[in-house]
């Protein structure tokens, strides 16, 4: 039906209770790819909310906006109901969320099956599977032209890094980096993902030449023990909990939330908690999930401050609709909680308007970077909740989004490295090029 819809172009629209309306302008049917990837997000908003999501393909061409085509998705289509939370103060970071309502039983069936799809594929494993009737070196060269294909989308940065210090002269550049998976490789066990000194010196030396900071779903202090660099800022908790710099003009913030604090070296520093009034209810939600997952073998809890981690990276296959089903029962008695996914991990957090993207808008504007036109933020991370940080990016068209990832995934990054040891790469590049410019 769209390949075959008439239009010049077409203009998307959607709103999504998450992130609001999201917009696409004079989309031109040539680039339909870009259609099938919204759609393909679209299809994951259904899997993990309630609403119905209406998305309207609009005619460019006439003076009126009349969709042409409505809903894309009708079977998973569910009645939009919008109320807020009541057991908190209304506050202008919550989010809208959805009554749960009793489903109709195949729906929920739907929905399993969304969630487990997305438990089966989150996080490819390091060792790809065999398809035992294939030759390894086939297997290896289709999944590398699936890669390279790929990368005409998501060029490397590395391979662009002159387009990208094209992108960069006269302007001051910013870098936001994600943790596990962009500076740490993914390891089994969340204790043991160290960085390696290399990657730590890389890090120091570009956080020497552009203000630089951490974003990661793990607590501040875990990921400080881990990077144990006072030079940079750090948002840990999905950006729940954010130390950053006293703002420029404190006076036009409008993030009344703040306290200011000292850091580890006695330095000032702003405190940043918006989900603070979260925080037993987390301790709760933690004990209840720790409980109810103990006897599935290899499922694990990680205490995150105010998100709660429930992995699974360890479990069985035939486990992972137990662990989801574990999950979500113990939630359903925490309307304020909502659930994510990343890789091989069941994320519990706040219901609250707040994530990565919000970290990144907010230490823009904490370090006085976020009206000017000569700013170039560049954000690098892996996983699913980096896509927050990389559509604020690209929504802005200020800076771009750099997905760790070694194999096609959908993304509204910009550019693409395969892996950690290609990001360490990519920052001491930066940093050769930035002393050799200056
Ligand atoms: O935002 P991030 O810094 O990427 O943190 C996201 C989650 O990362 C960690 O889990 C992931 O890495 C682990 C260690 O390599 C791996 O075992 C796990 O399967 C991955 O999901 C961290 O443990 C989580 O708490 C973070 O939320």
């Amino acid at each position: 039906m769209l390949c075959t819809c008439p239009l010049l172009a077409v203009t998307l629209l959607n709103y999504c209770p998450w992130s609001g309306p999201v917009r696409y302008r004079s989309l031109p049917l040539r680039d339909i790819n870009r259609v099938f990837r919204l759609l393909s997000w679209l299809r994951f908003m259904h899997v993990c909310s309630d609403e119905k999501i209406p998305v309207f393909f609009i005619d460019k061409r006439t003076s009126h906006n009349s969709p042409v085509f409505v809903d894309p998705l009708p079977s998973l289509a569910l009645p939009m109901t919008y109320t807020t939370p009541t057991s908190f103060p209304s506050s202008g970071l919550y989010l809208n969320t959805p009554k749960k309502k009793p489903l109709p039983s195949k729906i929920e069936e739907v929905r399993a099956a969304g969630w487990l799809d997305l438990m089966l594929a989150s996080s490819p494993p390091r060792k790809r599977q065999s398809k035992d009737f294939l030759p390894h070196d086939v297997q290896a060269d289709d999944l590398d032209l699936r890669y390279r294909n790929w990368m005409v989308n998501y060029p490397s940065a590395l391979g662009s890094f002159e387009a990208i210090t094209e992108l960069a002269r006269g302007k001051k550049m910013a870098l936001f980096l994600d943790y596990d998976g962009t500076l740490s490789p993914i390891v089994d066990n969340p204790a043991n993902a160290v960085m390696s000194d290399e990657m730590r010196a890389a890090v120091r030396h570009v956080a020497s030449l552009f203000p630089t900071a951490i974003i990661s779903g793990r607590s501040r202090d875990k990921v400080f023990d881990f990077v144990k660099l006072t030079e940079l800022y750090y948002a840990g908790s999905h950006g729940m909990d954010i130390m950053g710099p006293i703002r420029k003009s404190e006076s036009n913030g409008h993030h009344v939330e703040c306290v200011r604090s000292t850091d580890s070296e006695g330095k000032e520093v702003n405190l940043f908690q918006p989900a603070s009034e979260f925080l037993p209810m987390i301790a709760e939600v933690f004990e209840n999930l720790s409980e109810s997952i103990k006897d599935i073998e290899g499922a694990r809890m990680e205490d995150n401050k105010f998100c709660v981690s429930v992995h699974y990276r360890n479990v069985a296959p035939h486990d992972y609709e137990t662990v989801h089903q574990r999950v979500t029962a113990v939630l359903k008695d925490y309307p304020c909680l909502r659930l994510t996914h990343g890789r091989k991990v069941l994320e519990v957090r706040p219901v609250i308007d707040w994530n990565k993207g919000k970290a990144v808008e907010f230490l823009l504007e904490s370090l006085g970077l976020n009206e000017s036109d000569d700013v170039l933020p560049i954000y690098v991370g892996d996983d699913k909740t980096d896509e927050d940080a990389f559509k604020v990016l690209k929504a802005n068209n200020h800076g771009f989004g750099i997905l760790v990832s070694s194999v096609p995934k959908d993304s509204d990054a910009f550019y693409s490295l395969r892996d950690p040891s290609e990001v360490m790469e990519f920052l001491r590049t930066l940093a050769a090029w930035k002393e050799g410019s200056s």
